[in-house]
This record gives structure tokens, sequence and C-alpha cells, in this order.
């Protein structure tokens, strides 16, 4: 298990944003998070987070309760919330150092070269983040989120507003990171999750409609794709 939810609910004043929600992850798994705008996912990503908290239920990042026991939890994950909000007017490795400090890295100076690297960022480090393609936006996001080297991930729409070239970019970035981590993906496309992910959970007005994993897809939903479920499951 590396990401355990267990009948989580979350109400904003009147406004029921997750309903009773229960789900577990296989560990180093790329998990699609599925459902429409409203469905509840950015709310189950915060509170997984640590962002926000639930109103009732609890989570388990690697078995550390994120409310309970939320430093070590927070030492276990990465986040990338929507929108990616970076500090414009700082450098790239310049926003890695400070990333790093707030984490207490040792070998600071080690550890952000080889984010760097694997982010593909050895031509940007030197700059500004306002200088940069939103594709090189979201490899500076990615590369905050591993830089403790966390075992999960939260990927908030990574790949939302980015042109064709980007998001196949972004997705092989996530593909060779989900190679050792368990990352929750959230996403409106479906192709996304076909060529990426190993789960899938579908959200649904706050409660999941099926989490399923996508190799049992043609025998658990014969002849249909992964669109057509979808519509079907939230109509
Ligand atoms: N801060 C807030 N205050 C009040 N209601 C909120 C707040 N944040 C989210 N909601 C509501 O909670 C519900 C779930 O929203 P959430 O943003 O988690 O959905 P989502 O699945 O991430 O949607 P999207 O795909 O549009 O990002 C929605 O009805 C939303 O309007």
């Amino acid at each position: 298990m590396a990401i355990k939810v267990d009948q989580l609910t979350k109400t904003y004043g009147k406004q029921l944003a997750l309903d009773n929600v229960s789900f577990e992850t296989q560990k180093n798994s790329i998990v699609g998070f599925l459902g429409p705008n409203g469905a509840g996912k950015s709310t189950t990503m915060k509170i997984l987070a640590g962002l926000i908290p639930a109103s009732a239920g609890t989570c388990h990042i690697s078995d550390s309760n994120i409310a309970e026991q939320s430093l070590a939890a927070k030492r276990k994950l990465g986040f990338l919330p929507e929108n990616n909000p970076l500090y414009t007017d700082m450098y790239v490795r310049e926003i890695l150092q400070y990333e790093a400090s707030t984490h207490r890295i040792k070998n600071k100076s080690e550890r952000i070269d080889l984010v760097v690297k694997q982010t593909g960022l050895e031509d940007a480090q030197h700059k500004k983040i306002s200088e940069l393609s939103k594709g090189y936006r979201q490899r500076v996001g990615l590369a905050l989120c591993i830089i403790h080297d966390p075992e999960v991930l939260l990927l908030d729409e990574p790949t939302s507003g980015l042109d064709p070239n980007q998001i196949l970019e972004i997705r092989a970035l996530i593909k060779e990171l989900g190679k050792e981590k368990t990352v929750l993906l959230s996403t409106h496309l479906m192709q996304e999750v076909e060529a990426l992910c190993d789960e899938v959970i579908i959200l649904h007005q706050g409660k999941i409609r099926d989490h399923f994993f996508v190799n049992d897809l043609p025998n658990k939903y014969p002849n249909q794709s992964l669109e057509e479920i979808f519509v079907r499951l939230t109509k």
C-alpha cells in the first residue's frame, strides 16, 4: 500500500465535496485519478498533501497518518498543484536550493544536479522562472516535487495547458518517475491514462464510481473504450 484513503469526507460549508471516499493504491503504480470538473480530485489531493483538513476519515502515505504524523507523511510525498504556482522572480537553481533547504537536504548541490538532470533542466537551470515556457515551468514543478526523493507523487493535471510536444515530454518524465514512485495523477485526458497508468480511479460527485487495473479493463468492460466507461460512470 502506498496511498490509503479511508472513509474520507470533506465539506466546504454546505458543499459536500467528498462523500465517504475509500481507496488503496499499489506501491510504484501510476494511478489515473479521473472525474468531471468538481468531482473532488483536487480536494482529495490537497487533503493528502496536508494542505487542508478532512471533515472525517483518515489518509495514510506509506503507513504515516497525514493528520497525526504529518511531518513523516509530508517527507514521503511531493505535490504538484493544479496551475503549478511558482515564484516567477526566482531563478531555477535558486528555487531548488530554497526547496532543498526546507527539506534539510544534505549535499544540496549534488542533489540539485541530479534532479536537474532527471527533469531535463540542464539548459534552464540558470534562467529566471518568468523566462521559461509552460513546459519548462512544469519541469521545475516536478523537480521541486522530487527534490527530497519522496515515495509518492501527487500530480494535479500536470499536462493541462501544454502544447502537444510539451505534453509528450512531461508524460515521458512522469513515466520515468513512476518506475520507482507511486504517482496519483489527475487528468481529463484519456489518452494520457492509456499512455501512463497502471490503475484508474473514477470519481464523480465526491464518490468513487470505480477503481480498476488498466490490464483488467478488457475483462471488466469488454469492447468499451476508457472514454465510454468514463462517460457512463459519470453521467
Ligand atoms: N475552497 C472551496 N470552497 C468551497 N467549495 C469548494 C472549494 N474548493 C472546491 N470546492 C467545491 O468542492 C467540489 C470539488 O472540487 P474540486 O476542486 O476538488 O474538484 P476537481 O475534481 O478537482 O475539479 P476540476 O477537474 O475542475 O479541477 C466542487 O463542487 C467545488 O466547487
